[in-house]
């Protein structure tokens, strides 16, 4: 529905099935993202959003089907080449998915550690820089994880998923749990980041405000499939259930409203 078929495609799923045992979950979706973009991925409770993450991760084999990234086979590459994209993506999961063992520094350190000669002190620097760069004060990275707020440990999560300098970050429902002003301030993170960094953003959520807000393109899976794909005023014309209900009840009304309002004070500053 959109003019960016010309940019370039960093993730391409084609044809992909999952299912457990015989509850079929995906059956024939296809799915591009284009780098830079915030793609926000909807679709009704048990559609198989967080499974398609988890597909296009390699952390969930499907039945069949194929998944590039960066041109990179991640079902059935070489373990060299699908090696090389645990540096090109990080993936930030619902609860942050922080060890609670270890200090929010250490987090953000685990994946830093297989960096061969990294010495322990760049490394330390390096995610003391990454937790700055997610706007947590600088004391955070002695804390624990039990020791912060649900949107300070949000925070962590996504300090730990930029810790490689990722091209592609996954988010699982990054505003679920935060009141409004939290899961707005986040939004406005992950459009900060986004922009500067160059970051592409696979977001899976069900946050209205947060699609309205920054993204760029939605993708709605429903039948198993990518229903369809296009910007939020695209939604507003597609002929199916979930999809009309979804985007046009009381809720995406408020949504859209709050949206128009924030638009018209930015005008105005
Ligand atoms: N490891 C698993 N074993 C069996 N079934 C699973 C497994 N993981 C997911 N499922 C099933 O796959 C379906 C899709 O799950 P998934 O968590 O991806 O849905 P979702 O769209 O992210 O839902 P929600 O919006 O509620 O988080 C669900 O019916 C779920 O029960």
């Amino acid at each position: 529905m959109s003019g960016a078929d010309e940019r370039e495609v960093v993730i391409r799923v084609r044809g992909l099935r999952n299912q457990f045992g015989s509850h079929v979950v995906h059956d024939g979706l296809d799915l591009d993202v284009y780098r830079g973009e915030i793609l926000g991925v909807v679709g009704g409770s048990g559609t198989g959003k967080s499974v398609l993450l988890r597909a296009i991760t390699g952390l969930q084999e499907p039945a069949a089907g194929s998944i590039e990234v960066f041109g990179v086979d991640v079902l059935h590459g070489s373990e060299e080449s699908r090696a090389t994209l645990d540096d090109r993506w990080g993936v930030m999961f619902q609860d942050g998915a922080l060890f609670s063992s270890l200090t929010v520094r250490e987090n953000v350190e685990v994946p830093m550690r297989d960096i061969p000669g990294l010495p322990s002190a760049i490394r330390r620097d390096l995610a003391d820089l990454k937790i700055s760069l997610v706007g947590l004060p600088y004391l955070a990275g002695d804390k624990y994880p039990s020791e912060l707020s649900g949107g300070m440990r949000k925070r962590a999560g996504l300090a730990r998923a930029l810790a490689l300098d990722p091209e592609i970050v996954f988010l699982d429902e990054p505003t679920a749990g935060l009141d409004p002003i939290g899961a707005s301030a986040f939004d406005e993170l992950i459009r900060n980041l986004s922009r500067s960094l160059g970051l592409t953003v696979f977001l899976v959520t069900h946050d209205l405000d947060t699609l309205h807000a920054i993204c760029d393109r939605i993708a709605v899976l429903a039948e198993k499939k990518v229903l369809v794909t296009g910007r939020m005023r695209d939604m507003l014309t597609v002929d199916h259930p979930w999809v009309h209900e979804y985007f046009t009840g009381p809720r995406a009304r408020a949504a859209q409203d709050s949206a128009a309002s924030d638009d018209r004070e930015e005008g105005a500053v």
